[in-house]
């Protein structure tokens, strides 16, 4: 099997779950009291008044990559604030799964909502829980088969207009393809007479700015808000932009209220009528209020289309530089005929993609915050502790995965998930806050493999070394490639 040559800098050695005893300096103010708890360690190298800033500056999942050798649980302080990084699988499992109740999604998420508004991704408590219940059946596993064929045809035609000999820059259009694959789900009839432009030209910015946007939101995250707020240039285009997509987004609600397509996610949204109260943006009599929808429109775009385009990038990356396993998926789907996006369906391609969720995972940093004093393994967090994880690094940890660096979608026929430690394979995160679109990326992701291994052979630009960048996700910094027909 291939590597794929790219790793995060880190070898390795430096990779790993350590359980260093805790030398840490942490003393919380607001505890559990307990006499077998020790304290969180602090990581190494922090500087007085900027902690570990610097080291995230020069290489954010790096940074975070080393600090896994530190212990179940480090602490590291970015300025003067504390965050808790979550190293061992089962203290994941403790925040994410068995003592979620004790945890908001924390300051990465108020910081984000400004921008998105208090969709799902962002909301907490009874709000989150309402909401997540109104989305859901829009998830469901017969509504995603009935999505599958959307994503076949339309990852048909865009693929099937591929020309021999150019250069494609395939990370783009894999995010224009996650936009044409979600809109007509949102809304099944955009485009047709009388319907209006405003849910293709909200898709259109989403694919023109979502890169600028969710970089700006990354900014306004990770630096402290004086910093973050600075009106430079790029803050100016990242907050029209922002403006911008928010009024597109309206008008998409507006119009989706006037023309109610029978299907459509949008449309099931606008009718959910989970609330009590018109207080918290649900109302009884009318359904979701329309800024409450236009909040979960936003997030089911930022947070459906960039990770589902991130993960298939690096899925064209590996089958470009590894045309052995191209030609295996190549097979499969042939073998399978059309419309079985499904990972019954293609046992293989599906190794493949949780292979590709694995060593390229694209989410490097989430976050909790711990609403009360809560003890984790033999860690005590204090209230408000900001607590984060990253499933990039984790999934590299070579005591969960041998040769974490080798790229190998077999590995899963030897190791399935289900016999890893819960909190060990985390692609989707866990517990009451997991993804609730993972169904829907999966069936995407099988779609656009099919579509693309049955038609082309892939070629990576010649003169092009791929690298990894950390922003808001880990994503190829650019993917040149040609095709050529099967
Ligand atoms: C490969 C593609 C995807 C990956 C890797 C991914 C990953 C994730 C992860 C890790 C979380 C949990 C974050 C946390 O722990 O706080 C999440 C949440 C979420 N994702 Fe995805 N996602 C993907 C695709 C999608 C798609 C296609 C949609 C919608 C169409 C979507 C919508 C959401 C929403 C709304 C949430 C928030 C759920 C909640 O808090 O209740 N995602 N995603």
């Amino acid at each position: 099997m291939v590597r794929t040559g790219l790793n995060l800098g880190v070898g390795m050695d430096g990779t790993g779950t350590g359980t260093a005893p805790g030398t840490g300096t942490y003393a919380g103010t607001d505890t559990i009291a307990g006499t077998d708890t020790i304290a969180v360690p602090l990581a190494p190298g922090g500087l007085p008044g900027l902690g570990h800033l610097l080291g995230m500056a020069r290489g954010r999942a790096v940074f975070l990559q080393r600090l896994r050798v530190g212990g179940d649980i480090v602490e590291m302080r970015l300025g003067r604030r504390s965050f808790y990084l979550l190293n061992a699988p089962e203290a994941l499992y403790e925040v994410l799964v068995a003592q979620s109740a004790r945890f908001s999604k924390g300051m990465l998420f108020d910081r984000v909502r400004p921008y998105l508004g208090n969709g799902l991704a962002t909301s907490d408590g009874p709000f989150h829980l309402r909401q997540r219940r109104a989305l859901q059946p829009a998830f469901h596993r017969e509504r995603i088969a009935r999505y599958t064929a959307t994503f076949t045809a339309v990852a048909g035609e865009r693929v099937g207009g591929w020309r021999p000999g150019r250069t494609i820059a395939m990370d783009r259009e894999m995010r224009e393809l996650a936009v044409a694959m979600l809109l007509p789900t949102l809304f099944p009839s955009a485009g047709e007479p009388g319907t209006g432009r405003a849910i293709d030209d909200l898709g259109t910015r989403v694919s023109s700015d979502l890169g600028l946007l969710v970089r700006g939101v990354l900014r306004a995250t990770v630096l402290p808000p004086a910093l973050a707020e600075l009106p430079t240039p790029g803050r100016r285009r990242f907050l029209a932009s922002a403006a911008s997509l928010r009024r597109l987004a309206e008008s998409a609600v507006r119009e989706a209220r006037r023309h109610p397509s029978g299907d459509g996610v949008l449309t099931l949204l606008l009718a959910a009528e989970e609330g009590t109260s018109s207080e918290d943006g649900i109302s009884d009599e009318h359904g979701m209020s329309d800024e409450a929808a236009c909040d979960e429109l936003l997030t089911l775009l930022v947070a459906g289309v960039e990770t589902t385009a991130t993960t298939l990038s690096w899925a064209l990356h590996v089958l470009a530089r590894d045309p052995a396993t191209a030609d295996r998926i190549h097979a499969e789907a042939e073998a399978a005929g059309p419309d079985a996006a499904t990972p019954a369906a293609l046992p293989y391609t599906a190794r493949f993609v949780q292979e590709v969720l694995r060593l390229h995972q694209p989410l490097w940093f989430m976050g909790r915050r711990a609403l009360e004093p809560v003890r984790v393994g033999r860690h005590e967090l204090p209230r408000g502790a900001e607590v984060v994880y990253s499933a990039a690094t984790l999934h590299r940890d070579p005591a969960l995965f041998p040769d974490p660096l080798r790229f190998d979608p077999d590995r899963w026929l030897a190791r399935p998930e289900k016999s890893l430690p819960r909190g060990a394979y985390l692609p989707f995160g866990a517990g009451n806050r997991k993804c609730v679109g993972d169904g829907f990326a999966w069936a995407e992701m099988l779609a656009v493999l099919a579509a693309v291994t049955t038609r082309w052979h892939l070629h990576p630009a010649p003169g092009h070394r791929v690298r990894a960048v950390a922003d808001a996700q880990i994503h190829p910094d650019a993917l040149p490639m040609s095709v050529t027909p099967r």
